[in-house]
């Protein structure tokens, strides 16, 4: 048995058990995450964050991400400003902008003196096969927004892969939104093979709006970066927001800043806070 040591972490509460993969040795795999993920057994987090070598000449680190129910997956912007927030503090790097690597793409978090975290998020993709989702015809697979049936209810969605798959539902008043009756459900819906995150936005103004996250592996949880990062994109390209300024989004954890402009291959800005909250060690086989 040996000692793994981790920094736990949040960004407006979406929570992490962050490891440095660089200076020791972890592999990751599904049941001890999953078991440390546990909030009354184990370290209790929403996602753990590692830290690895790249791969990639051009990039700093890679960043590997794994949710709570152990699956590893593409992306995670809230995790994004806490992975550059602990290099810095760890010093594992002396930049306060960072190149990094993910299977989700190659994202630029950058350290600001105000001490909030700018992340160039990339370029969102909204073509059906790039979510990935099963669009039911060819009209379908060309519009913005698609019916989803859900037993005996029909649900509009507006899908955006923001590294991970989103699917975006416009709500009137987000205290009333389905998020436990339907999240699990379209979460899980048979035309997301890779299954998604459901954004559930109020629009509040032009360049205002509420959000809240079914997290894929997860659950509700108190902000999702790319969460926010999607349902901006979809209340832009819908018409709802305007693109000339950040959009405000607001979460339960708390606020984020999103800019995007409606252009081909325009990346995605995400600026927020990042927290550590302690240090630990666990056993380790
Ligand atoms: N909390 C995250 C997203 C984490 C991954 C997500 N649950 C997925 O399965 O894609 C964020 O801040 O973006």
């Amino acid at each position: 048995m040996t000692k793994l040591k981790f920094t736990k972490m949040h960004g407006l509460g979406n929570d992490f058990m962050v490891i440095d993969g660089i200076n020791q040795k972890f592999n990751p795999s599904t049941a001890p995450i999953a078991a440390w993920a546990q909030r009354h057994t184990g370290v209790g987090f929403d996602q753990l964050l590692l830290i690895e070598a790249p791969r990639q000449a051009e990039a700093d680190f890679r960043y590997r991400i794994f949710n709570a129910d152990g699956s590893e997956v593409e992306q995670c912007g809230n995790g994004a400003r806490c992975f550059a927030r602990f290099v810095y503090d760890k010093g594992l790097s002396s930049k306060k902008q960072i190149v990094v690597e993910t299977a989700g793409g190659v994202i630029m978090p950058r350290l600001n003196d105000d001490g909030l975290v700018t992340v160039d998020m990339g370029v969102p993709l909204l073509a059906p096969e790039q979510i990935p989702f099963a669009a039911i015809d060819e009209e379908d697979a060309r519009s913005i927004s698609h019916q989803l049936v859900i037993g005996n209810e029909t649900v509009s969605v507006t899908c955006i892969n923001m590294g991970n798959p989103h699917a975006v539902i416009v709500v009137e008043d987000i205290e009333q939104a389905p998020v436990h009756r339907l999240g699990a459900a379209i979460e899980n819906h048979k035309q997301f093979p890779q299954r998604v995150n459901v954004g559930f936005m109020q629009i509040v103004a032009s360049r205002r709006i509420r959000l809240r996250v079914f997290e894929r592996g997860v659950g509700e949880t108190q902000a999702c970066g790319t969460g926010a990062c999607a349902a901006v994109v979809a209340g832009i390209s819908l018409g709802l927001l305007g693109d000339d300024e950040p959009v405000e989004v607001n979460l339960p954890g708390g606020q984020l800043l999103i800019s995007w402009q409606q252009q081909p291959d325009a990346h995605v800005w995400m600026t927020g806070p990042t927290q550590s909250v302690f240090d630990g060690e666990i056993d380790y086989l």
